[in-house]
């Protein structure tokens, strides 16, 4: 469904993502996994096009998305959130997930006019994400982990058919990473296409179905949780250290 193709992007002499390709299979929770600076968050800049690859290519369903603008990519189905919330704490609940999913998070100056059928649709989304009790807190008044559920709520206002998500249990304390996890799965099994990067390696090796792991820019090993754990070259670029403390 997603494949990305030989992506590059340097920034000056910084290689940050180095040739890196990988597919994301239709139905399938894929995680990007990696070291500190591996270049996962700018893989997914590239590919959501919030940054401009410097050479490869990227495909969504049989079509060459690397050259769309994002509101373009969005709407051929695939949406994206950040590993900073981009909460606009002036707002609502229920007014951030309609203007995020409306100005992509660069705009929202302004209090949103919300017709009654994006209102709906924002309570029936918050309803499946377990937070309709928040819809009409301010958002400054959320925890952290609540700030990541309204912005998957957001990022599911455009009926997207691929999700990348961006730690989206990063800094979330462990019962509202277990109702995230939950939730991505529940995405997952309404056929909802998962990418995700996350740090939490328990939440990996338990939810997707695939692994990609990058290092210094480049996809050293593919596969499903179980053969990744055990790769030679993974354990040495990044699990080893991980892994023997969790067995500790
Ligand atoms: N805008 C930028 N300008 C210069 N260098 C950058 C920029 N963005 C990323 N880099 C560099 O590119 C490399 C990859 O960074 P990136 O954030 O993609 O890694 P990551 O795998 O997401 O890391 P982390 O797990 O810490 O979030 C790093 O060396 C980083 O310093």
């Amino acid at each position: 469904m997603l494949e990305v193709r030989n992506l590059c992007k340097h920034y000056g002499g910084v290689k940050a993502v180095d040739g890196a390709s990988f597919t994301v299979e239709k139905g399938s929770i894929t995680a990007l996994i990696g070291p500190n600076g591996a270049g996962k968050t700018t893989a997914f800049n590239c590919i959501s096009r919030t940054a401009t690859p410097s050479g490869g290519e990227v495909w969504l369903d049989g079509e060459r998305i690397d050259n769309l603008r994002p509101h373009k990519i969005t709407a051929k189905g695939l949406s994206r959130t950040f590993q900073i919330s981009r909460n606009l704490s002036d707002m609502t609940v229920i007014e951030n997930v309609i203007v995020q999913s409306k100005v992509h998070g660069f705009g929202g100056l302004f209090r949103p006019a919300m017709s009654r059928d994006e209102k709906d649709k924002a309570m029936s989304i918050l309803d499946f994400l377990g937070i309709t009790r928040i819809a009409f807190e301010d958002g400054h008044n959320l925890s952290y982990g609540q700030k990541k559920l309204m912005d998957l709520a957001a990022l599911l206002m455009s009926d997207p058919k691929v999700i990348l998500l961006d730690e989206p249990a990063g800094g979330v304390n462990p019962s509202l990473m277990e109702e995230i996890v939950d939730r991505i799965r529940a995405l997952n099994e309404k056929g909802m296409t998962v990418l995700i990067v996350e740090h939490n390696m328990d939440l990996i090796m338990r939810l997707s179905h695939k692994v990609v792991v990058m290092a210094q820019g480049r996809v050293i090993c593919t596969g499903t949780p179980d053969i990744v754990r055990k790769d030679a070259q993974v354990l040495d670029a990044y699990l080893g250290g991980v892994l023997e403390e969790e067995e500790a």
